[in-house]
């Protein structure tokens, strides 16, 4: 991922250099810095460029080119891959407006152009860059020898702080066997279209690469072993994708276990299917990368699923001068999450260097309930806070929902694309007041979702009343009029668009 905000500059005469000195009986080399940071990708690099930035020294280890799973095998590439195949799919479907066109994919290169994209997205994460912002890269896979040393190589770095950021990788049923396979790391350097993709999983990145690739010419079958796809959202939004993939031609195998893998490869299903195919692409999730860093040795506790247990600071439960951010702590593995923790815990450390830290001026804990995701299938499918069972959870059926059709939104008719929703989610309102509910959640599906996501993200982090947020003006015709009618239809029917209470 590109640097957010820019590139900061190094503050000249504020960063001091590491000093060397020699250890006296190995006599090895240790270098020392203000803070060792472990993984450069999106989580290590946004922790190491803060504390560089205030003037501390700083260690960055990374086995690989910058950048993480975000600019090499994760965003960058599937987000390029997914706007190619965005813009074959909408041409084929240009025929109604009187637009024919004869669309026909290279896969190979549109995946070259992946690739490109990513060297690109890679200026802005270059050792070059990294040097400029004062951030020491060391090269090679680092590891805990003790609470307070990590070698890398030869090398020995000791931090007065530790961030570990090394992120996740791809997570192989034991079903697959060795029977040879593609993941979210391999994909990307296929030289040829596949004739058949077998894609297990149906999460963000099956859904996401199924469709891609079926839109560039591939056939492609979908098994994913849950009743429906995308499980983290509104089940209505896996319908909508589940329907519009079956409409691209994928052939969608819900609720069906893999029992069994051959080379071929042949998958073969619980209810006795076998699906032969000519690729095998393993989507079925992801686990910490926190295996084999020394973490018992710098007494640093991981949980049972591997991820290193922080508190809400982002700060080692076991070990105060440890702090874990991204992928290998986050319950939620998005790269706008790893980037806001790098943030907060760089703030924490930071303020723990100082000399009289003021528990007052710690930075805010990092709220996992108002961070919002988007898969970017077409349509997208955008989420943030509480879906409606959750909320049910909560409040039972005082908590209510508003769901407005996209096929009652103008802008979804121009379109032709009224196949979404958006449903917003409220609290109930004290004294039973239906106008003083608060938005404690939003899901959007419909092109764009995404970016109509930051507005419900808004809302649900201000805690804005549903009355507050019906008051506000949503320029016609967008797909945003939706937030603004579902959130009056909370305090009156509007135009047949009426609020219920919560089901389970
Ligand atoms: C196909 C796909 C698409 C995705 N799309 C999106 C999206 O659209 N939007 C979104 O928000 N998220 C998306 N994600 C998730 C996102 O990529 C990750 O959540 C994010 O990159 C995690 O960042 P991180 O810094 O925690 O870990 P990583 O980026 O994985 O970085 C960890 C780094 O640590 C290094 N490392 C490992 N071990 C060591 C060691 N011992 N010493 C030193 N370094 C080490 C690794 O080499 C790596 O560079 C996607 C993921 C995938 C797989
Ligand atoms: N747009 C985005 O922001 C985006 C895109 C891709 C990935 N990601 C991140 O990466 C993470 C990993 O994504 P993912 O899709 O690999 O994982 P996931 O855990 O989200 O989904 C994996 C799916 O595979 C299914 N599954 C598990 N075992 C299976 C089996 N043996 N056979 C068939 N299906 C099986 C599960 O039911 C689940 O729905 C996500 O949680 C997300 O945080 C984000």
């Amino acid at each position: 991922m590109g640097h957010p905000y820019g590139c900061p500059t190094r503050r000249a005469g504020l960063v001091r250099h590491p000093y060397a000195s020699h250890g006296d009986r190995r006599r090895v080399t240790v270098e020392s810095y203000d803070v060792v940071v472990l993984g450069a990708g999106t989580g290590g690099l946004g922790a190491a460029r803060a504390v560089a930035a205030a003037g501390r020294t700083v260690a960055l280890v990374e086995p690989e080119r910058p950048g993480g799973d975000c600019t090499w095998t994760g965003c960058v590439p599937s987000k390029t891959l997914l706007e190619t195949a965005r813009a074959a799919r909408r041409a084929r479907r240009a025929g109604p407006r009187g637009v024919e066109a004869d669309v026909r994919a290279d896969l190979p290169a549109a995946l070259a152009h992946a690739r490109r994209v990513r060297e690109e997205v890679y200026e802005d994460e270059s050792p070059e860059v990294l040097a400029r912002q004062g951030v020491d890269l060391v090269t090679g896979r680092g590891r805990f020898t003790g609470p307070g040393q990590v070698e890398v190589g030869g090398r020995v770095l000791r931090g007065r702080r530790y961030v570990v950021a090394t992120g996740a990788r791809p997570r192989v049923p034991d079903v697959v066997g060795g029977v040879p396979h593609l993941t979210s790391e391999t994909v990307w350097d296929l030289a040829e279209a596949p004739g058949h993709l077998l894609v297990l999983g149906g999460g963000p990145v099956g859904c996401e690469l199924a469709q891609a690739f079926a839109a560039l010419g591939v056939r492609v079958t979908l098994v994913q072993s849950g009743p429906r796809l995308l499980p983290r959202d509104e089940p209505a939004a896996g319908e909508v994708v589940a329907a519009v993939l079956r409409d691209d031609g994928v052939d969608l195998r819900l609720g069906a276990r893999v029992v069994g893998v051959d080379p071929g490869p042949v998958l073969h299903l619980d209810d006795g299917a076998r699906v032969a195919g000519t690729h095998l692409l393993v989507c079925t999730g992801r686990s910490p990368e926190t295996a084999g860093l020394g973490l018992d040795a710098a007494g640093v506790a991981v949980g049972p699923d591997g991820r290193v247990l922080v508190d809400d600071r982002l700060r080692s439960r076991t070990n105060p001068h440890v702090w874990a951010v991204g992928d290998c702590a986050s319950p939620l593995a998005y790269t706008h999450v790893a980037d806001d923790q790098a943030r907060a815990a760089a703030g924490g450390l930071l303020l723990s260097l100082t000399r009289r830290p003021s528990r007052a001026a710690l930075p805010g804990r990092w709220r996992q309930d108002r961070v919002p995701w988007v898969t970017f299938t077409d349509p997208e499918v955008a989420h943030v806070g509480l879906t409606e069972a959750q909320a049910h959870a909560r409040w039972g059926a005082q908590a209510r929902v508003v769901t407005v059709p996209m096929s009652a939104v103008d802008r979804a008719r121009c379109a032709g694309r009224t196949e979404g929703f958006l449903t917003l989610v409220a609290a109930p309102g004290p004294l039973g007041v239906a106008a003083a509910a608060r938005v404690v959640g939003m899901t959007a599906v419909c092109p764009g979702a995404g970016e109509l996501v930051a507005a419900g993200a808004l809302a649900v982090a201000a805690r804005t009343t549903v009355a507050r947020l019906a008051l506000t003006t949503a320029a016609y015709p967008t797909y945003g009029v939706a937030l603004r009618v579902a959130a009056a239809a909370f305090v009156a029917p509007h135009g047949g668009v009426v609020a219920r209470p919560a089901a389970p």
